[in-house]
């Protein structure tokens, strides 16, 4: 049997919706082996985050040792790194490992504010991991962090990605999520020559916790699996599309998405 496997570099979400919980539910979906180095414990749930509590950097590093020194990744994903000196050192051991299928989400708040990413690691993001990055999946306002540049329109949007393709990533996916002002959700794709769209009907919720997580995640298992990338973010927006219009509710703020909601729609 050929299995593939991913790696998740990511934070640690007790209410199961966003971060490693998100990762490993998404490969699992996916039929990816999923495994994880945890860059830091949050104390989180539908209303919020009560508490972060980043691991040492060698914690981290040797997490990520451990699994590439036996099992390897055919693809490895980012999320919440939290701080500079982690970034430097993930960067540091994706070079040493050659892992290089990386999917870089750029997670710097959750939903109700909280930071994840100290503000003096942005630079580090951009310096040191961005380089090696196959594709990064911001967010609007992430985008317009890394850009420096205020991002109202399409046409904002696709400068954005072209200034974040310079940074030296190869595919730059700018999320639509936080573009409420249509009846789609429409992410866009630029691989350097061309633009890409992917359009979904915006579904009016409040359940959206950890849907970036969940759509990067699925990009990793799509590209361990050897698919190219236009292909990966057409699986992932299908899988998120599903996850979000098939409602779990539970909670009582803003409720996860339901990662097991691709397989009843679209698997045999
Ligand atoms: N209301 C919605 N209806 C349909 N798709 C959505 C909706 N909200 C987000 N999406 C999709 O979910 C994915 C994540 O997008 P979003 O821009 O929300 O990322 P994010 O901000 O990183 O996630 P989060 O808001 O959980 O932090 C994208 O594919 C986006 O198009
Ligand atoms: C540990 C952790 N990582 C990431 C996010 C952001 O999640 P998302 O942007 O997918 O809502 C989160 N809330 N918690």
């Amino acid at each position: 049997m050929n299995v593939y496997k991913a790696l998740t570099i990511a934070g640690s979400d007790s209410g199961g919706g966003a971060g490693i919980q998100a990762d490993l539910k998404t490969f699992q979906e996916l039929e990816v082996f999923g495994m994880s180095a945890l860059t830091a414990v949050t104390a989180q749930n539908t209303l919020g985050v009560q508490g972060v509590y980043p691991l040492p950097v060698e914690a981290v590093v040797q997490q990520i040792e451990s699994v590439s020194t036996d099992l390897g990744a055919d693809a490895v994903k980012t999320g919440m790194l939290f701080s500079a000196e982690i970034i430097q050192a993930v960067a540091e051991k994706i070079k040493q490992f050659q892992l290089n299928r990386l999917v870089v989400d750029p997670v710097m708040v959750a939903k109700g504010g909280a930071p994840l990413l100290q503000q003096e690691a942005v630079h580090a993001l951009k310096t040191y991991l961005l380089p090696l990055a196959t594709v990064v999946t911001p967010n609007i306002p992430e985008a317009e962090v890394l850009t420096n540049r205020t991002i109202r329109t399409l046409d904002d949007r696709r400068e954005a990605a072209k200034r974040l393709y310079d940074l030296g990533v190869q595919h730059v996916v700018i999320k639509g999520g936080h573009d409420d002002d249509g009846e789609e959700a429409v992410d866009l794709l630029y691989d350097g020559h061309e633009f890409s769209y992917f359009t979904s009907k915006r579904i009016e919720t409040m359940h959206t916790h950890g849907t970036g997580c969940t759509f990067a995640a699925a990009i990793t298992a799509e590209l361990a699996k050897g698919r190219t990338v236009k292909e990966a973010v057409e699986t992932a927006k299908a899988f998120i599309q599903a996850a979000i219009e098939d409602e779990l509710g539970i909670g009582h703020g803003h409720g996860p998405t339901n990662h097991w909601a691709y397989r009843k729609t679209f698997v045999r």
